[in-house]
């Protein structure tokens, strides 16, 4: 909704108990006598969203015209459920659960009717989710760009040991924190061709005669801040057909064909790619990357043209951030709208996109830096391949200009990748149009520097800056975890609300027998649940006093799932092998979807589950081992594991995980870390401090040097006979009877090749483990390390990360 001149006083709140009745009543048409949990959850989102509204008016109302707004484009948004964060932030939890209590509702029974919006694959999109709540904390007028998926990422259902995708069709009961703006729609262009005119003053005016017409239509979802400070505005776009039916089609009976066009084109916004590290490569991810971005160009250009008369100043008042390479074609949309759409001189538009546009990279996976065919970019796009042909030539005279460049340094730098059959480097093609180009953690920076964009770091120096990942601590710990807020608003004073940096005020307390044993008796309560929740979707029983050994992420090999899964074998091993030892009893916890082509990450899901299958009813290992794999991973289920977990497991192949977040909200909730000094680990080291972490393994460096060795797995299976064993447990089928040859690949591939060096690690972790174990047995010192995580991770909120942004990158005020 846009600005209201003269914007009145927010008025009093109404009763909340009346409102929801009066929702009830006349927005959802039930009588109490006959409302169900559905009904009450939809009757009361409503009548809280009716104070997010007012906050909403009222946040435009104050946000001037000269003020800077920031536009964060992503094709992913992992949003997770909004009512209890809603109602959180706006802090009327009391108020609404004493509302719904006066009425016979459990508000915590109706807060789990709400789907999940999963319009994200994983850290990316959580990422700004998160973000896109810091931004309305820190009062930063913003816009979050994206689409409306009809689906979701997939449900994830495990048969025997295989994951199963379902479609998330979240929308099937409606939505009532969205609104749908059918006043607020633009035309997305596609195909065709271009057509070349000479204007009088000797330029070339490019005309495209498109072969295709999209409608991006708005919906709007408010973005509420913590304190309600600002809400700001999530806008998604939905794809519908210029003309939805073709009559004349189906008066002659062609009913199919009438809706054909419609079903085409309307299929850009229906369902999220469920791959988080490969590139579909499909023209469908090009043209959804290409809807949103230019839909959220044309928006921002008309909100710019009706405050401004022209574009120059835009990157005064306007500040747009590309979530990785999705929206990269950004670069070409923004030059084409300004150029052909606006009339402005290419070189003042060069100008205006390279101050307007900043890039975030999220991975140096070479398989996971998109690039386009040519040939696709020049039939679906036949503009924007013109275009990002000028702005490669000039790119490469520029360097030319400044000394002799080599023909391999062109290579190097070049948009147009000629070695794979001429593709587009959307990665380079962000790298030169931005202003800013950032990391994600201070080693993924680095590694950027010194690897996948080593050539245009040297040609500009000071474009790259790190910008190390943050997580909301309202979602993450105040509604995931109130018992732990509650006990630290107690030690340590309010402002710990306010101030994720006021954590560190928990120092004092760390050594307090008394305050300790809270701080455990909060943990088993949460375990408890966990462990409910563990015996609903699993049906394994596991005792809430073991360690809780957790890792919850994306099932990908770098992550390394499958060294987790090695030493879980190599330790059942040794507990049937010594019965009578002081075992840790340990829970491993695993859960996480594997992007629907990926056969070796769905492998380890099945391995995960035979192992459980194995474990869990050997009467030899109960109570000191146990195993599961939770189905359908999501933020909902995240925020019931991670306040549980005693250990996170943060194991990636150095140099691999960019950053990682799951590492960052399981130590906000006193989860102690075993990882490798990978993405963000680095800098939880430095916060916590080394003796307060389990580091192993090679560092990114020696993995570098370790992967070129050609023998490095052989080598380091003939040093470890416990790997020796376990690899030759497994490969032989120890663990799945009725397919004895399943893993036989599996363990193959790592005893040839094992790119991502889980032989070399193994021992290392083995050993990490096992001093783990010991600590597990002086819990003094164990619950000690567990509260000094807590106490020191305040650096890791989403609210430091963004007011970074804001000063380097975005050049805006905070609130
Ligand atoms: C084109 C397919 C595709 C889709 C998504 C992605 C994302 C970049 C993958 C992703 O989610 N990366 C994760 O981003 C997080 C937020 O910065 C980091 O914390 C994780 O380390 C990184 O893996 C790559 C390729």
């Amino acid at each position: 909704p846009e600005a209201a001149a003269g914007a009145a006083q927010p008025r009093p709140d109404p009763d909340m108990r009346e409102a929801i009745l009066a929702k009830l009543r006349f927005a959802v048409g039930r009588d109490v006598s006959a409302a169900r949990d559905h009904d009450w959850y939809v009757a009361t989102a409503l009548a809280v969203r009716d104070r997010v509204v007012e906050r909403w008016l009222d946040s435009i109302a104050r946000t001037g015209p000269e003020k800077k707004h920031v536009y964060y484009f992503s094709l992913e948004f992992l949003i997770g459920r909004l009512f209890f964060d809603t109602v959180s932030n706006l802090n009327i939890v009391g108020e609404v659960r004493q509302a719904l209590a006066g009425l016979g509702v459990d508000l915590d029974r109706i807060r789990a009717v709400e789907p999940d919006a999963a319009l994200g694959n994983g850290g990316l999109g959580r990422l700004a989710a998160c973000f896109m709540e810091s931004l309305a904390t820190l009062d930063i007028p913003a816009f979050g760009y994206g689409i409306r998926y009809d689906y979701g990422l997939f449900r994830q259902a495990i048969v025997d040991g295989w994951q199963h995708e379902i479609p998330e069709d979240w929308l099937s009961f409606g939505n009532p924190w969205e609104f749908e703006r059918p006043d607020i729609k633009y035309l997305v262009r596609f195909g065709g061709s271009v057509e070349m005119v000479g204007r009088p003053d000797g330029t070339i005016q490019h005309i495209w005669h498109s072969a295709e017409t999209v409608v991006a239509v708005a919906f709007d979802t408010p973005m509420v801040g913590w304190r309600g400070r600002r809400v700001n505005t999530l806008r998604l776009w939905s794809a519908r057909a210029a003309d939805p039916l073709v009559l004349e089609a189906f008066n002659r009976g062609d009913h199919v064909g009438a809706v054909a066009d419609r079903m085409r084109v309307e299929a850009i916004s229906r369902v999220l790619y469920p791959s988080d590290a490969t590139p579909a490569g499909q023209e469908l991810r090009l043209r959804q990357e290409f809807f949103f971005t230019s839909a959220s160009l044309q928006d921002l250009l008309r909100r710019h043209r009706e405050r401004h008369p022209d574009f120059s100043n835009l990157p005064d008042h306007g500040a747009i951030q590309l979530n990785d390479t999705h929206p990269a074609i950004a670069v070409a949309e923004l030059m084409r709208l300004l150029v052909d759409e606006h009339n402005v001189r290419w070189d003042e538009a060069w100008r205006i996109t390279t101050a307007t546009l900043n890039y975030t990279n999220h991975t140096l996976m070479p398989e996971a830096l998109e690039t386009w065919p040519v040939e696709l970019m020049e039939r679906v796009l036949p503009r924007h391949i013109q275009i990002i042909y000028l702005i490669n030539f000039l790119h490469l005279e520029s360097l030319a200009k400044n000394g002799e460049i080599s023909a391999d340094l062109v290579r190097q730098v070049s948009l147009i990748d000629e070695s794979h059959g001429r593709r587009v480097r959307m990665g380079p093609l962000a790298f030169i149009g931005s202003r800013r180009v950032n990391g994600v953690s201070a080693l993924h920076t680095e590694l950027m520097r010194k690897t996948v964009f080593s050539d245009l770091h040297a040609l500009y120096p000071d474009r790259i800056t790190n910008k190390t990942n943050g997580i909301t601590f309202r979602r993450w710990l105040l509604e995931a975890n109130p018992d732990l807020t509650r006990l630290l608003v107690e030690a340590v004073g309010p402002q710990v609300l306010d101030d994720a940096e006021a954590l560190s005020g928990l120092e004092r307390v760390v050594g307090d027998p008394a305050f300790r044993d809270r701080f455990v008796a909060v943990r088993r309560r949460n375990k408890e649940r966990l462990a409910q929740e563990i015996a609903a979707r699993t049906g394994v029983k596991v005792d809430p006093a073991a360690l809780f050994d957790v890792q919850i992420k994306r099932i990908h090999e770098y992550k390394r799932q499958h060294l987790n899964l090695l030493e879980t074998a190599a330790l059942y091993a040794a507990i049937k092998a010594e019965p009578n030892r002081d075992w840790t009893p340990r829970v491993k916890i695993f859960a996480g979807k594997a992007a629907s082509s990926y056969v070796v990450a769905k492998l380890i899901i099945k391995l995960a589950y035979d192992l459980a299958q194995v474990i869990n009813n050997d009467p030899d290992v109960r109570g000191r081992l146990a195993v599961a794999f939770l189905p359908n991973y999501n933020v909902s289920l995240a925020e019931i594991i991670i306040p549980a977990a005693d250990l996170s497991e943060q194991i990636s192949t150095a140099g691999l995980e960019a950053s990682g977040t799951g590492n960052m909200k399981l130590a906000l909730n006193g989860a102690i870390t075993i990882g490798t000094l990978d993405g963000a680990n680095v800098e939880i080291r430095e916060q916590v401090g080394p003796e307060n972490i389990t580091i192993f393994g090679l560092t990114a460096p020696e993995a570098l040097a370790r992967k070129a060795e050609p023998d490095h797995a052989s080598r380091a299976i003939a040093a470890s006979p416990r790997l020796a064993s376990v690899l030759d447990a497994i490969g032989s089928g120890a663990f799945s009877p009725d397919d004895p040859g399943r893993f036989a690949g599996l363990v193959g591939g790592l005893r040839d090749h094992d790119p991502f060096l889980v032989t070399d690690d193994f021992d290392a972790y083995w050993e990490a483990q096992r001093g783990l174990d010991e600590l597990w047995h002086r819990p003094e010192e164990w619950w000690r390390k567990s509260l000094l995580n807590v106490a020191r991770v305040g650096w890791f909120s989403s609210d430091r990360t963004i007011r970074e942004y804001a000063e380097e990158i975005w050049r805006v005020p905070v609130g």
